[in-house]
């Protein structure tokens, strides 16, 4: 089976949108990523309607509550049989051992750590030390202790994360952000084939493809780039 490395983020505001793009796109080289503008407008039915039509979902709600609320609703994710979930780690240990017991089944379990949209001055702004791989890599590892799969990160943090906690945790970087595409409210970014590099292992790109004004040829731009 294939095991595509990249993850398109469906940030759109109407379930059909998704939909047309999503008719163009091969489920053997792409996986689909939906976000909470997309659920809170498709719901659940839209996600069954993408798996039917053989795409992997990554289910994006980043959880982040007490950890029964957590528990809950993940396995709510998981009867909707979506391919990856995530929680944010900063909800902390007992939230993460909740959210570990809630995942029976084959459903993917990730952490987020420290968004890519914050740099120095936001994670000084909530009390953080200022350094993001530092914070990435306490809040890793919860999740490693935690038993979680892997967790979201930018790809800047990727070789660290991969020298700490080994090969099979699994590293999703967003604010992948191709040469030719604008960087928007990313903060800490790389282009595609430099994330693949330092060692994630799945890719989310969402406007340079969503908003570029051809974006299937967005998308064949940077398959060649990391073919
Ligand atoms: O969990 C995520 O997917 C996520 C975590 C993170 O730290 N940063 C981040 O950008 N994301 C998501 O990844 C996608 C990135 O989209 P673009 O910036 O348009 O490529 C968005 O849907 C974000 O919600």
């Amino acid at each position: 089976m294939s095991d595509p490395r990249l993850i398109i983020a469906l940030d759109y505001a109407q379930p059909q949108l998704a939909l047309n793009l999503a008719a163009e796109l091969d489920p053997n080289l792409c996986r689909l990523k939906v976000g909470k503008e997309l659920f809170t407008r498709g719901g659940p039915h839209l996600v069954e309607t993408l798996q039917q039509r053989g795409f992997d979902i990554f289910l994006d709600l980043k959880f982040h509550d007490i950890p029964n609320t957590v528990a809950k609703a993940l396995a709510a994710a998981q009867d909707l049989g979506v391919w990856m979930v995530n929680v944010h780690a900063l909800g902390g240990p007992r939230m993460l051992a909740a959210a570990r017991e809630a995942i029976t089944g084959p459903t993917k379990l990730i952490a987020v750590t420290i968004l890519t949209s914050m740099g120095p001055d936001e994670l000084q702004a909530i009390g953080l030390p200022l350094d993001a791989e530092e914070n990435v890599l306490r809040l890793a590892g919860l999740a490693h202790e935690a038993g979680l799969d892997g967790v979201v990160c930018s790809a800047q943090e990727a070789p660290r994360l991969k020298e700490t906690f080994g090969k099979g945790f699994q590293l999703v970087t967003p604010g992948i952000r191709p040469a030719w595409a604008a960087k928007g409210d990313q903060t800490r970014i790389m282009t595609p084939a430099d994330a693949l590099s330092a060692g994630a292992d799945y890719l989310v790109v969402g406007r340079p493809i969503t908003q570029a004004s051809d974006p299937l040829a967005a998308l064949q731009r940077i398959h060649a780039e990391i073919a």
